[in-house]
């Protein structure tokens, strides 16, 4: 994002002029930022045969998994519903993976019926794949690798006590189901959290997978998930893509020469690829100056944006009408039935009512978390590709919150 002329735009295109047309809260995405974090990330492993699978999860959009699978991504899904969304976007299915998290066994079945590659997190459905399958479909196993990494306890996925992937202390009882069904193990999986404090993280656990790995020889991948941290403020650690390249670029094919065969090294960012294009359009309500601190009211809440209530995320915000304003310290609340607060003590350039205020950093994890709390209506997005403005997703109506509520006669 850029502040030309006195304005804020994506690719030349002015935001306070897409809150204007498009009204607001609005979600607005950059398609230069997502491709260009997609090369970044694909360059830095250009020494290895890496498949990055977008996290659809982040941000689902249709025109987004478009643009990524255009850029040449696959796809991470979770949920069959995200599966039928790649698929309908043109993702084909050997470039989808199925990653799902304590679901009913039918969905890994739904899933192999789809033809993606599968993922199994945990030893009684890889009995069960195996009794099913035998060595008939491929599958991946996820390790849980007891790695305490990602920027706070709920967006951590590979410590000791989380409910992801089969416990690395479980390990032989992997080999031993694989045994015993001949399961076809095509890839090992670790996915140890969200913006990750340290690149170290990664290296400690590509360590665990590569020693797992040796065990199965008709591996084709090894998938090192995520946990790139983008900056959302000022000072804050971020993943040196480049340098993690290199040292994982080294590790992975040193492992490749060990295990004999080249294999492919897969990632699933979500964040990395589409937090920083996205900003979260909002008109403030009222300012509301009272003995504690100066509220700006906005008209969204933690219905539209719910990471920094859920997370106490950061999220940079910024008086998008008036970007050369003296800055003021504001807490920037919504108006949701309870607290739901954006961010608190910030200095941001002098408000009035009506001014179009932007949360910066929501491409992910954004509009995919969002909700109808309070019956309010989601918002609507705008992707920014090629210099225009396109609406990829209509304002909800009422209609929306009644479609599914059937009106009884009591
Ligand atoms: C299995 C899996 N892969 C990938 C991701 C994407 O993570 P991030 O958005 O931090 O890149 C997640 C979410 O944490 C995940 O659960
Ligand atoms: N939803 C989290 C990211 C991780 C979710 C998936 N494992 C966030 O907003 O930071």
């Amino acid at each position: 994002m850029q502040v030309t002329n006195r304005t804020y735009e994506f690719q030349g295109v002015s935001l306070t002029e897409l809150a204007t047309e498009y009204g607001t809260p609005l979600y607005v995405y950059n398609s230069e930022k997502i491709l260009s974090q997609y090369k970044r990330l694909h360059d830095a492993f250009s020494g290895v045969n890496v498949r990055i699978k977008y996290a659809a999860k982040a941000l689902t959009n249709q025109a987004i998994l478009k643009l990524l699978k255009g850029a040449g991504a696959g796809v991470d899904v979770v949920s069959i519903q995200e599966l039928q969304l790649a698929l309908k976007a043109g993702f084909d299915k050997k470039d989808i993976m199925f990653t799902p998290n304590c679901v009913d066994f039918s969905e890994i079945e739904e899933a192999v019926g789809y033809g993606v590659q599968i993922n199994i997190d945990n030893i009684p459905f890889l009995k069960q794949f195996g009794q099913v399958y035998g060595s008939s479909v491929p599958c991946c196993v996820r390790i849980n690798p007891h790695i305490d990494a990602g920027g706070n306890v709920k967006i951590m996925t590979g410590h000791k006590g989380s409910k992801f992937g089969i416990s690395i202390e479980q390990v032989n009882e992997i080999y031993e189901v694989v045994d015993e069904y001949e399961i076809l193990v095509n890839g090992v999986h670790v996915h140890s959290g969200s913006d990750f404090k340290s690149a170290d993280a990664f290296v400690r656990a590509a360590e665990v997978v590569y020693s797992v790995a040796m065990q199965f020889d008709k591996l084709t991948f090894l998938d090192f998930g995520s946990g790139f941290k983008v900056s959302y403020k000022e000072g804050d650690y971020v993943t040196d893509i480049e340098e993690l390249g290199k040292k994982m670029t080294d590790s992975f094919n040193a492992f490749c020469l060990n295990y004999g065969k080249k294999l492919d090294i897969w990632f699933e960012p979500g964040k990395f690829l589409v937090s920083e294009s996205g900003m979260l359009l909002v008109t403030c309500t009222v300012i509301k100056e009272t003995p504690a601190c100066n509220f700006i009211g906005v008209n969204s809440g933690l219905n539209h944006l719910i990471r920094p209530m859920m997370y106490g995320s950061h999220h940079d915000i910024v008086n998008v009408s008036n970007p050369d304003g003296d800055k003021k310290m504001y807490t920037v609340v919504g108006y949701i039935c309870e607290t739901d607060t954006f961010g608190s003590d910030l200095f941001i350039e002098e408000t009035k009512a009506g001014d179009i205020i932007g949360l910066k950093n929501a491409g992910a994890y954004g509009f995919s978390m969002s909700s109808n709390y309070n019956s309010r209506f989601r918002p609507a997005e705008v992707l920014v590709h090629k210099g225009k403005h396109q609406l990829i997703r209509k304002r909800e109506t009422m209609e929306d919150l009644l479609k599914n509520q059937i009106d009884v006669e009591l």
